[in-house]
């Protein structure tokens, strides 16, 4: 497998998925990138992928856009407001809300953020055309253009999806069909979740009490993630639990990972692995003083709500049982997005 060791603080080494030449994933070359990528998802659940087709431009515009979303007065944030049901999952959540109870965005009031609070604002959006759920946007004068960009940009991370990582995850785990997955991903139910973290003490996430986000697996089928210069970003090692291990932003690429949802379908062969963002490292003799914000974009991508999934083909046999009972992908996720918030 291709690997890389970018180091900033401890040495790591996540696997490097390149797709230049995924093509329309019907080559030699293609199978070949799908293998590696398959073995990635297996033993980490983790990977980069180089040459998304997703252009800098683009992804540096999102970025912007999001900035001047959470930089608006909380007021305005408040008028796209994330419903209290859990699986309502759109608008915009401040500071604390998911998990606990609603906080001010306020790093002054940091001292009454409880153990387990994120601290982290969030909007969630998803696809404008999808019947159950319905997106929450602030006034569009609040920040003219704001609804059309983002789209656009869903847009992209959708092409992103159905052109290589679903084909790509189909080609690679042995024994499921060629496209398999088209079929349980045709609604295009995905959110976009821009995330801002604000600036903070230092001290209140080196103590290794706080984290920016805790430690979770996300639930879905799989997720790319996007991410800024700040770094924080940190993964439990395949070789030894408990022990994370950074995953510094490395231009050109994204961070990709398998979601639990795909863990399941998959009979456990696919690793959904534990994440977490906490402060950014710490340069030599920094002793404190404000951790700089982080701004990050993942794209959740879920399967069709109103399927039913079994065990994947190729995923089970004599020597490895089926561990799960088919399930309703909707019922399966509201009642995990139900218990987040
Ligand atoms: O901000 C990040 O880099 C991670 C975000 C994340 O893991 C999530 O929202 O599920
Ligand atoms: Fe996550």
């Amino acid at each position: 497998m291709e690997k890389t060791s970018p180091t900033i603080g401890a040495a790591i080494s996540l696997p490097v998925i390149d797709f230049a030449n995924f093509g329309d994933g019907t080559s030699a070359e293609a199978r070949e990138i799908a293998d590696k990528f398959f073995v990635a998802c297996r033993d980490v659940g983790f990977a980069y992928i180089k040459n998304t087709g997703i252009s800098q431009d683009t992804v540096d515009d999102m970025f912007e856009l999001s900035a001047k979303f959470f930089n608006l007065p909380i007021e305005v944030k408040q008028k796209a407001l994330h419903p209290p049901e859990g699986w309502k999952h759109r608008g915009y959540s401040g500071v604390g809300v998911e998990k606990v109870s609603e906080m001010g965005f306020d790093t002054n009031k940091l001292a009454l953020v409880s153990e387990g609070l994120d601290f982290k604002e969030s909007f969630d959006y998803g696809n404008e055309n999808l019947a159950r759920l319905q997106n929450i946007w602030p006034p569009e004068d609040a920040l003219p253009g704001f609804r059309e960009r983002a789209v656009a940009f869903s847009n992209v991370c959708r092409e992103f999806q159905t052109s290589k990582i679903l084909p790509a995850l189909a080609l690679g785990i042995p024994g499921v069909p060629k496209g398999f997955f088209d079929q349980y991903h045709e609604q295009a139910d995905n959110q976009v979740r821009l995330l801002h973290y604000p600036a903070a003490p230092a001290e209140v996430f080196l103590s290794g009490e706080r984290c920016r986000i805790n430690a979770h697996t996300d639930f879905d089928t799989c997720t790319v993630l996007f991410q800024d210069d700040c770094g924080g970003l940190e993964v439990e090692s395949p070789d030894e639990p408990g022990k994370f291990i950074p995953v510094p932003p490395i231009p050109g690429t994204v961070v990709f990972n398998i979601g639990d949802f795909l863990m399941r379908w998959s009979n456990d062969i696919l690793k959904s692995t534990l994440h977490r963002v906490r402060a950014p490292p710490q340069k030599e003799g920094d002793t404190g003083g404000m951790t700089k914000e982080r701004f990050s974009i993942p794209y959740f991508m879920g399967s069709d709500q109103d399927k039913v999934v079994d065990c994947l083909p190729g995923c089970f046999g004599p020597d490895r049982p089926k561990r799960y009972e088919p399930v309703n992908t909707g019922q399966y996720m509201n009642m995990r997005l139900n218990a987040a918030y």
